[in-house]
């Protein structure tokens, strides 16, 4: 059986103007995965989150957790699932230690219960317990709305996009607790906008306006890249971009850092000046790729 199922989910805003925020979404999350949803601000990543958290529900389609149907059976997913929404939603007042009694006795557990599950991140806040949460740096916030997603020890973790505004280092360690609660069979959802962590997670599903772009592993998504792919870069490369965009036999053409990352149309690469040799795509070139392609679609 799949931890997470979902069936032909859609979800509409109501408002002056309707946003389509999911679009017949279909997924199927396995048993002690870490799967990405990857994918920019507005692609949906958050509603999809709150209707498998029982928080929202969708307008059309059904999605089960851990078999629980999340519309007629919440409050059985309610005990089994932790959520650490991409806000910062702890008790700003309240210290570390008093944020996480609280989520203990809302679950009818204490810390000493579960305290094997968050000890190897609590001990990382414990010097700091008597500090107000809204005073904590966002890398000890992160670690403190973890242990209180994890504090009644539930199967399935979501976590929405957990590392932004984070430093570097702090999202490192934040990637290796997850390895360490894969480990204890917890089966986690995380989202990020993040590229590079999307080659952390074992499955991802690629998401731009509410749509599902594609789901594999990260390297079989990069493996499927159908073109050859190209980094470019001269001494000014704006007006480069420029120029390449304008060319008949250029199909895409944008910055990638220090490079322009270029696809051709032709066998044959009639360019100058220019240092250029061919490189193995990456997971954003994959999203670019899938991305032009929905939109040349749809158009
Ligand atoms: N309560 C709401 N009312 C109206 N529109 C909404 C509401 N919540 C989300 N949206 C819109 O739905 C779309 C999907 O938003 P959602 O928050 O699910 O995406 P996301 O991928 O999590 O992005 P973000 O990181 O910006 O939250 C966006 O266009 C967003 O503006």
């Amino acid at each position: 059986m799949n931890v997470i199922s979902v069936k032909n989910i859609s979800k509409n805003y109501l408002g002056k103007k309707v946003v389509n925020a999911l679009k017949d979404i279909n997924l199927e999350i396995n048993k002690g995965e870490i799967f990405g949803l990857i994918g920019p601000d507005g692609a949906g990543k958050t509603s999809l989150f709150r209707i498998l958290t029982t928080l929202l529900i969708p307008d059309q389609g059904t999605a089960t957790v851990e078999g629980f149907d999340v519309v007629n059976e919440f409050r059985e997913i309610r005990s089994r699932v932790g959520y650490m929404p991409g806000k910062f939603s702890l008790y700003q007042d309240l210290s570390i230690e008093e944020n996480l009694n609280f989520f203990a006795h809302v679950f009818n557990t204490t810390i000493e219960e579960n305290y094997d599950l968050i000890k190897d991140i609590y001990v990382q806040i414990e010097p700091f317990k008597k500090r107000k949460a809204g005073n904590l740096s966002g890398g000890m916030k992160q670690k403190l709305a973890l242990c209180c997603s994890l504090i009644h020890k539930p199967s399935v973790l979501f976590l929405d996009e957990p590392t932004t505004g984070v430093d570097p280092v702090s999202r490192k360690e934040f990637w290796d607790m997850l390895t360490r609660l894969k480990q204890q069979n917890i089966t986690i959802m995380v989202s990020t906008p993040y590229m590079d962590e999307a080659g952390l997670c074992d499955r991802i599903a690629l998401m731009q306006s509410g749509e599902i772009l594609s789901v594999n592993t990260p390297i079989k998504i990069t493996k499927q890249y159908p073109d050859k792919l190209y980094a470019i870069k001269s001494d000014n490369n704006y007006q480069l971009l420029e120029n390449l965009r304008k060319r008949e036999e250029i199909s895409s053409c944008y910055i990638f850092g220090e490079y322009l990352h270029v696809n051709f149309k032709t066998e044959k690469i009639n360019i100058s000046g220019v240092e250029i040799h061919e490189i193995e795509p990456g997971i954003e070139d994959c999203f670019i790729y899938l991305m032009n392609r929905n939109e040349g679609n749809r158009n």
